[in-house]
């Protein structure tokens, strides 16, 4: 034992009690007993032997292992002989085979043997080594929590993202870089019939687009699907088909879209939409669209034909018509139009005398010149004579101011005298006179002016009947009847009634600013059916009001009268429809009176209204003389 040591431990040598080894044996710490006096380990349990390297519990000396740290053990064991327990973690040991030890040093001095110190050896290095790897555990036992909490999240994202899928309308999938299904959303499922299970994991192409509509195979390097995952592509297809369990196909447009991992290519999207039924309305559409061309075009070869057949026919001054009786009348204008002979028009009202008598004058050399129409029976008798030969101021009756006469105003040009059997008789004398003297005075005048007048003259009374009714003075009618044509009602010439329908139908529209409805054959056939009067204004009057009940270009005709609804398609008449009738009934019966308004053979007497209402319905529905003349 070192000197030193010795010092401190003392020469004494005391009874070492036995300590029974059991005791120490049971301690979880590294204890042992050293006597100090005399430096030698006493007793030591297992753990301070294997600590220590000691082969055996006793009899080592004790100073060697703590060599150099010797100070710092004497100042330990001087604060345990003061307190009677201390400890300390500067003492650095060694064990028997000489390696270090950092350990914490725990000492008591033992009972009546005050030489006698109990120590326990706390391995630093091995305490370490346990915290490290109660942190390690700690931070093992964190993580696992952590990676707990993401993994909670991803699962709450991913169940959202799985009801987001599932809430959309269009079909979703999405398949991997090998064509195999990873997932399909709710409406696919719908939409195909194939459920999560089907398909999941399969190769998507080879079972829902195996094939085109058309039987043919689809192979998958051609699918559009397989080109954005292979070659990173969005791809929109318009119209290709799906195959749904049960064997059917429904028609899509879908965009595929490639999907990335990282960067990495990882598959593609599919969004989907079934136009199953799109593409039928379309079809259908189609289909009633073409439909509806065939018809219009034959509606249309037919109008065409009949607007053709109307060109040729109306070659001649706007007289419409194939019979022989219009053909017969065109040449008698032709003959007749260039030569200054005076012409006789014959035929009932409304058969298109005053038709003729404009031809004549339009395609005479006068045609430059004013064609004077007068209505012989619309002017009362008494004022007859003023409208002819014109008045001066002053005159027998009662003129205020200077006016030309008709006859006067027909200089160089033509006269046509409308009805003339309407004229007073003894007028007609006067006229006479005055036609073969070639002059005219106007009343309260002595002055006398020349005249150069072709005169055309017509009449609703039939040869024989102008002979033998006496209306027309002889002289007057031979005077007159130099050139007769006859103008034949339109029941005697049937076959003019298409012609002369699309004619006035046009006239109608255009002025009713209405579209032209189609005249097919079938209205055709029930107008030429109908037992038409003579008067082609019923014709007019018929045409005029289909061009207002007409709907989307379907012609409806109502024949005498107005006529049943149910042919409109509807049960009833707009307001504007029925204004437009009023007006049109109104002209009609204009037409019929040739403009009269009161009196019996007045357009109100016909219309069952009195002829001031009638005057102020005229100017309301701004009814002007063109309308029906
Ligand atoms: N062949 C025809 N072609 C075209 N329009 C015709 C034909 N015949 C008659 N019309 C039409 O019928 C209507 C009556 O014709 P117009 O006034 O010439 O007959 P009118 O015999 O002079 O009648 P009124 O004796 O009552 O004076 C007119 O709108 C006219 O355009």
């Amino acid at each position: 034992m070192p000197r030193c040591a010795a010092a401190v431990f003392g020469e004494v040598m005391y009874e070492i009690p036995t300590t029974p080894d059991s005791l120490l044996d049971a301690l979880a710490e590294a204890a042992l007993v050293i006597d100090l006096v005399a430096d030698r380990i006493v007793a030591a349990n297992p753990r301070a032997r294997a600590l220590l390297d000691l082969e055996d519990s006793t009899g080592a000396p004790f100073s060697p292992l703590v060599g150099a740290s010797l100070p710092g053990f004497i100042v330990l064991v001087d604060e345990i002989a003061h307190r009677g327990e201390a400890w300390s973690r500067d003492i650095t040991l060694a064990s028997i085979t000489g390696r270090p030890l950092r350990v914490e040093l725990r000492g008591r001095l033992v009972a009546n043997a005050p030489s006698l110190l109990a120590l326990t050896l706390l391995d630093l290095a091995e305490m370490e080594r346990h915290d490290r790897i109660a942190q390690a555990a700690e931070l093992h036992r964190s993580g696992l929590l952590e990676w707990r909490r993401a993994q909670e999240f991803f699962s709450e994202l991913e169940r959202q993202n799985q009801l987001i899928l599932n809430a959309a309308g269009e079909g979703i999938y999405g398949v991997n870089a090998d064509g195999k299904t990873t997932f399909l959303n709710r409406a696919a499922q719908e939409m195909l019939g194939w459920t999560a299970e089907d398909l999941l994991g399969h190769d998507i192409h080879s079972v829902i687009h195996h094939h085109h509509l058309n039987g043919d195979i689809y192979h998958a390097h051609d699918c559009p699907i397989y080109q954005s995952f292979r070659f990173e592509e969005v791809n929109r297809i318009e119209d290709e088909v799906f195959w749904r369990k049960d064997g059917k196909p429904i028609r899509v447009e879908y965009v595929s879209t490639p999907i990335y991992d990282q960067n990495v290519l990882a598959g593609a999207v599919v969004i989907f939409r079934d136009i199953t039924e799109r593409k039928e309305s379309e079809r259908k559409l189609r289909e009633a669209m073409a439909e509806v061309a065939a018809l219009r075009d034959r509606l249309e070869q037919e109008n065409a034909y009949l607007q053709e057949a109307i060109t040729t026919e109306r070659a001649h001054h706007n007289i419409i018509g194939a019979s022989s009786a219009v053909r017969q009348t065109v040449q008698r204008i032709d003959l007749v139009a260039r030569t200054d002979a005076t012409v006789f028009i014959s035929g009932e009202t409304g058969t298109g005398k005053s038709l003729v008598a404009t031809a004549i004058h339009k395609a005479s050399p006068r045609a430059r010149r004013p064609l004077i129409h007068f209505k012989c029976g619309s002017v009362a008798p008494e004022e007859v004579e003023a409208e002819l030969w014109g008045q001066v101021r002053g005159a027998p009756n009662g003129a205020t101011r200077d006016k030309p006469g008709k006859l006067e105003l027909a200089h160089s040009g033509t006269l046509f005298l409308d009805d003339v059997e309407e004229l007073p008789f003894e007028i007609q004398g006067k006229l006479l006179a005055a036609l073969q003297n070639s002059a005219v005075t106007r009343l309260g005048d002595t002055r006398e002016k020349p005249l150069d007048i072709r005169v055309i003259a017509s009449t609703t009374l039939s040869d024989k009947q102008a002979r033998r009714s006496h209306r027309i003075r002889e002289d007057l009618y031979l005077f007159l009847n130099v050139f007769p044509i006859t103008c034949q009602p339109l029941r005697d010439r049937q076959e003019d009634i298409p012609l002369l329908a699309a004619h006035l139908l046009k006239i109608a529209c255009r002025r009713l600013n209405r579209p032209e409805p189609v005249l097919t054959e079938g209205v055709v056939q029930q107008l030429q059916s109908y037992d038409w009067p003579g008067n082609v204004r019923e014709l007019h009057n018929v045409m005029e009001r289909a061009a207002i009940v007409s709907q989307d270009r379907k012609l409806v005709v109502e024949l005498g009268g107005v006529g049943p609804l149910a042919e409109t398609g509807r049960s009833f008449r707009t307001e504007a429809q029925m204004q437009d009738l009023v007006r049109v009934n109104l002209i009609a019966a204009l037409r019929e009176t040739r403009g009269r308004i009161a009196g019996p053979s007045g357009a109100a007497a016909l219309l069952g209204v009195k002829p001031t209402t009638l005057y102020s319905r005229i100017g309301s529905l701004n009814i002007v003389e063109a309308d029906w003349t």
